[in-house]
């Protein structure tokens, strides 16, 4: 469970105190917003969510000091013990879960089964990934899960919900400070509506001592709208705007989510707020020695949305149209290609990966 004196380091997992993330090393300066004050209407806060949206577009989120955070935050505790359990289960357990012959993004992953680049180089990480509307009851359909996460299903219910009261805070503060008609942002991402939203467990294996320093999970933007991740050790990076592409690493800090735009944010806005590239690399220092676990929640637009540009408010003194790369393709469709091109049994070579890319390429420099 978490440590309850706030601080990341020393935090604990099922088994162990986790090692400290090294003071020494450049990070990214990510700003902090605070929940609380988001959903008292703290006009200053609304306009420094709305800067570091357009900004980096990757915050820390404070879960700190009010009911909503705090029920998020017991239950990522919880989850994280979850996740733990799951990923050792036996492998054979896990494959039972593995559904990517049938074409969705649901289920397990084994390590090294997507690729991270155009080469085809493979991935070093397992990941699980369960849909919202599996856990909320909305796919009549729902894909089979083993019983230990069956046991959990109130559990990621609440974390759910959890995540919705925080993203639908989020979305009416962008909405706003968009000048956008009242709910847009908010009703393209209704909980209740069939969407591609998940929640994720992922783990990394320590990298053997010649292989530290390398990636775990390639350089991307998400494909989603907003994502709320969860990391107790370091290895995520993001690359700092400007010429000299440097990456650096985000230092985990308890209490609080690390959140991002995803680039369905920056189609409907026209490049007016930024989905920064991140990757995942060997965590540091003595970290590295550990096996790394995260836990995230993507929200992604519901499944008929359009991946199109809004009108209305600021948008409309924004000049440009950011070029997705098929108009009128609907968020399900998008998900799917971009999530597919990255599978192992759907790569066939540097084309699939330029047919999977979002808008990487079409953000506006800051
Ligand atoms: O594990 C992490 O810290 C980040 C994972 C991530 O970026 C992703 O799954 O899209
Ligand atoms: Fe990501």
């Amino acid at each position: 469970m978490g440590d309850a004196t706030g601080a990341a380091n020393g935090v604990t997992s099922r088994s162990k105190v986790l090692p400290p993330f090294p003071d020494d090393i450049k990070t990214a300066p990510l700003v902090t917003l605070y929940l609380a004050k988001l959903l008292s209407h703290d006009v200053e806060e609304h306009a420094r969510l709305f800067k570091a949206s357009k900004n980096l577009g990757f915050f820390y989120l404070d879960m700190r000091g009010c009911p909503e955070g705090e029920t998020l935050l017991k239950g990522k505790d919880a989850l994280f013990e979850t996740a733990e359990e799951f990923h050792t289960l036996p492998l054979d357990e896990k494959l039972k879960c593995d559904y990517a012959s049938r074409g969705t993004y649901a289920g397990y992953k084994g390590v090294g089964r997507e690729v991270i680049d155009r080469l085809g180089t493979r991935d070093r990480n397992a990941i699980y990934n369960m849909p919202k509307d599996d856990i909320l009851g909305i796919n009549p359909d729902p894909y089979p899960v083993p019983p230990l996460i069956e046991a959990q299903h109130d559990e990621l219910e609440k974390y759910v919900k959890a995540n919705n009261a925080v993203l639908q805070t989020l979305f009416s503060s962008l909405n706003k400070s968009l000048q956008l008609p009242d709910g847009t942002l908010n009703n393209l991402h209704r909980p209740t509506e069939p969407s591609m939203c998940h929640v994720r467990f992922i783990c990394a294996p320590p990298h053997p001592p010649e292989d530290r320093g390398v990636t775990s999970l390639g350089e991307h933007t998400d494909f989603g709208s907003l994502t709320i991740l969860f990391n107790r050790v370091g290895g995520l990076q993001v690359q700092l705007p400007g010429e000299a592409k440097e990456w650096v690493y985000v230092r985990p800090v308890e209490g609080c989510a690390i959140v991002n735009m995803g680039d369905a944010m920056v189609v409907f806005t026209k490049g007016l707020l930024r989905s920064n590239l991140h990757r995942v690399i060997t965590p540091p220092g003595e970290q590295a020695d550990i096996t790394r676990y995260s836990l995230v929640y993507f929200c992604r637009p519901e499944n008929a949305v359009v991946m199109t540009p809004l009108h209305g408010g600021l948008l409309d003194q924004v000049a440009g149209e950011a070029k997705d790369d098929e108009p009128g393709e609907s968020s399900a469709e998008w998900m799917k290609r971009r999530h597919l091109g990255r599978k192992l049994e759907y790569f066939k070579g540097p084309e699939t990966w330029d047919n999977a890319r979002g808008t990487e390429g079409t953000r506006m420099a800051v």
